[in-house]
């Protein structure tokens, strides 16, 4: 059992700042995962974590103990790394096994922990084999033997699956969350750049972008409600589309004319000071559909991409702004060049102005003498909201 607490967590290096203002609090047992672009700073926060990099700023406290200063073999805390850097003249249970042998530990030890380690991870025939031996997959499974053999309290994961093909890649992630169900009470970390392991194994996924955390939640929170067009584009794929246009009508249900045309109502409040509000409609891809009746969005396929059980279309790929994306299933190769109108229902809309959601803006805590909106142009900033702990 280890929970974690990362306050005003902050790195920069010579002349670089790449992180700063880190606040989180990670629950024993939880499994939490990193996602960001390239470059955002998730290893770098996972290492400063593991205490394989030095915080240049805040606090990081593992289960009550503030760590700052504590040396990575006494933080127990086990990191499996992309690149599995297995000994190669050593057999799978040496591999697995060696960490327990510098800590002195006894033979008979060594053995059930690596037999322990093997079984949980359906190594046992493979226990006396050198790595060469072994699949990717399998070495990769070594690799988390190993840190399974010294029982952390907290695993670190920097994108472990990253190097396998696509076949062994399902089937690691799936080891992987199996292991996480075998041992509920221990916290895990995770970086990865796939949608689909983010998704899958997180309990909560911690979006990192621009230095900071951009939003916190539960997979299908930050599929559902974006706190930004950042997250709304970058959870799901291909990415939600961003229609621009403006609020014609306010209340309960907020009424918007869109730039190509089309019109709808979206289910999210909005005040009379919002009329004429320049706003981006966001609709992923996979929840327009065709229609015979009033249309989102109307245009021509430039290109269909049959993958199966979907077909891509795309709209508009000649213009400067990206192209609109519907993602139908089933295959309709017939659409290509054919005009096409799109709708969607109005819970899968969303609604950003400035770049920030409006859904936010109306959970946001009411002042206690709410000051008269000045003129019905400007709303101020929108209100984030605390994010979800
Ligand atoms: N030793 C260093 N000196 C200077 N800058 C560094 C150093 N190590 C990392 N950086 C910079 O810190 C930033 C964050 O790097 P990091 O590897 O944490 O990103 P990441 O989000 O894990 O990226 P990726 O997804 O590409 O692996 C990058 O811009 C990187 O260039």
């Amino acid at each position: 059992m280890a929970d974690l607490k990362l306050r005003d967590i902050g790195k920069s290096y010579v002349e670089v700042e790449v992180l700063r203002g880190i606040d989180l609090d990670i629950r024993s047992g939880e499994f939490v995962v990193f996602v960001g672009p390239s470059g955002c700073g998730k290893s770098t926060l996972l290492r400063m974590i593991a205490g394989l990099e030095r915080i240049s700023r805040g606090e990081l406290w593992i289960d009550g103990q503030r760590v700052n200063d504590i040396p990575p073999s006494q933080r127990g805390i086990a990191m499996v790394f992309q690149s599995y850097a297995l000994y190669p003249h050593m057999t799978v249970r040496d591999n697995m096994g060696f960490a327990l042998q510098i800590a002195g530990k006894s033979r008979a030890e060594i053995r059930q922990a690596t037999d322990r380690a093997g079984e949980m991870l359906q190594l046992t025939p493979y226990l006396d084999r050198l790595p060469k031996a072994l699949s990717g997959g399998q070495r990769q499974r070594v690799a988390i033997g190993r840190a399974i053999v010294r029982d952390p309290k907290v695993y670190l994961f920097d994108e472990p699956l990253s190097n396998l093909d696509a076949a062994l890649r399902v089937a690691t992630r799936i080891e992987i969350a199996q292991l996480k169900e075998s041992m509920p009470d221990r916290t895990m970390i995770y970086v990865t750049h796939d949608q689909t392991e983010a998704m899958t194994l997180a309990d909560r996924i911690v979006v990192l972008a621009g230095g900071g955390i951009a939003q916190v939640g539960a997979p299908l929170d930050l599929y559902e409600r974006p706190i930004n067009e950042f997250v709304a584009r970058f959870i799901g794929s291909p990415a939600m589309n961003l229609l621009p246009g403006r609020i014609v009508s306010t209340g309960e249900v907020t009424g918007v004319e869109l730039d190509a045309g089309g019109q709808c109502q979206v289910p999210i409040p909005s005040q009379p000071s919002d009329q004429g509000l320049a706003v981006n409609l966001g609709v992923r891809p996979e929840d327009l559909r065709v229609t015979d009746g009033p249309a989102l969005f109307q245009g021509r396929v430039d290109l269909t991409e049959a993958l199966g059980e979907v077909t891509l279309l795309y709209f508009g790929t000649g213009s400067t702004q990206e192209p609109v994306i519907a993602k139908l299933p089933g295959i309709h190769a017939g659409l290509n060049r054919q005009t096409v109108r799109l709708t969607a229902e109005p819970k899968a809309l969303h609604l950003f102005h400035g770049g920030q959601s409006l859904l936010y803006r109306s959970q946001a805590p009411a002042p206690a003498a709410p000051p008269e909106p000045p003129g019905g142009e400007d709303l101020g900033p929108v209100v984030k909201p605390t994010p979800a702990r």
